[in-house]
């Protein structure tokens, strides 16, 4: 039902313009491309690809553990709907941005491109409990990072693929301290020890403070992601996960040693399924004007 010319005769400069918003964003901070990828992320696995996600209120989704205090990127979404509400007005969807703009910040930090499949309606709910029990948590184990997916309709091998957005991006001492000081010896070594300095063992102390999750290329988008895990380097704990001697290995050591046709080409394939998510089309839902508030 969706289509990757949807917006060709309605708002030909679409793309054009959240491409060109998506690389002023991410020359400026290249941390941005990555938070942009997750927000499309966030926003599919709740209540599908609706752009549930960018809905301001206190109860709402951005008040949800795995999103609070730590996603970002809401600013230059609401830029880019602006320069979109100039060209061609209510038109070009929340959920679709979201979509465009997580495939142009791949692309902008080198990795793989694809045809990005449009005409999501934005929905009208944010749903903080959604958020809380459907986004997976770092502390999960394979069996259950599987789960999470597989009740999304994807697949463990799409879960190993998608998990690769990881070769960018940044993640808090909060989310990482147990692999510093309890998991003993399964984080690396050398590794752990220069992230002790800025992530102290006493809960609350630093908890805020950030650390690449993929500390050999944190602002390429490349395969080092899976080639860290070879090496006991994974950052979270649901990172390490997919090569801990369980059914993820060996999908990790291939994606380790192929890139372009291993890695990348599973990637994209994947982002695609995932921008499927419950989706709505047609003239169910709405196309906000402001990406924060139903109209
Ligand atoms: C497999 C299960 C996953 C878990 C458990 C997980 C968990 C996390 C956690 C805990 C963080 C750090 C958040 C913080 O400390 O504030 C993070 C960051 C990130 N995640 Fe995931 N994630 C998963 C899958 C994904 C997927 C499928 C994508 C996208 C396709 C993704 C993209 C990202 C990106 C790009 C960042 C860095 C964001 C930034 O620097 O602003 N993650 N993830
Ligand atoms: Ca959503
Ligand atoms: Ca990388």
């Amino acid at each position: 039902q969706l289509s990757t010319d949807f917006y060709d005769k309605t708002c030909p400069n679409a793309l054009g313009i959240i491409k060109g918003a998506v690389r002023a964003a991410v020359s400026n901070e290249s941390r941005m491309g990555a938070s942009l990828l997750r927000l499309h992320f966030h926003d599919c696995f709740v209540n599908g690809c609706d752009g549930s996600v960018l809905l301001d209120g206190d109860t709402g989704e951005k008040n949800a553990v795995p999103n609070k205090n730590s996603l970002r990127g809401f600013e230059v979404v609401d830029g880019i709907k602006a320069q979109l509400e100039d060209s061609c007005a209510v038109v070009v969807s929340c959920a679709d941005i979201l979509a465009v703009a997580a495939r142009d910040s791949v692309v902008a930090l080198g990795g793989p491109t694809w045809d990005v499949e449009l005409g999501r309606r934005d929905g009208s709910t944010s749903s903080q409990d959604a958020a809380n029990s459907d986004l997976p948590a770092p502390t999960l184990d394979l069996a259950d990072l599987i789960k999470a997916f597989t009740d999304k309709g994807l697949t463990a091998e799409d879960m190993v693929a998608l998990s690769g957005a990881h070769t960018i991006g940044q993640a808090r001492c909060v989310n990482f301290r147990d692999r510093l000081y309890s998991e003993n010896a399964s984080l690396d070594s050398t590794l752990a020890t220069s992230l002790q300095a800025k992530c102290p063992s006493t809960d609350g102390n630093g908890d805020d403070t950030t650390s690449p999750l993929d500390p050999s290329t944190s602002y390429v988008f490349d395969n080092f992601y899976y080639k860290n895990l070879l090496c006991n380097k994974g950052l979270l704990h649901s990172d390490q996960q997919l090569f801990n001697g369980g059914s993820a290995d060996a999908q990790t050591t291939g994606y380790a040693s192929r890139r372009g046709a291993g890695f990348f080409d599973d990637f994209r394939a994947a982002m695609v399924k995932m921008g499927g998510i419950g989706v709505v089309t047609g003239t169910s839902g709405e196309v906000r004007v402001n990406c924060r508030m139903t109209n």
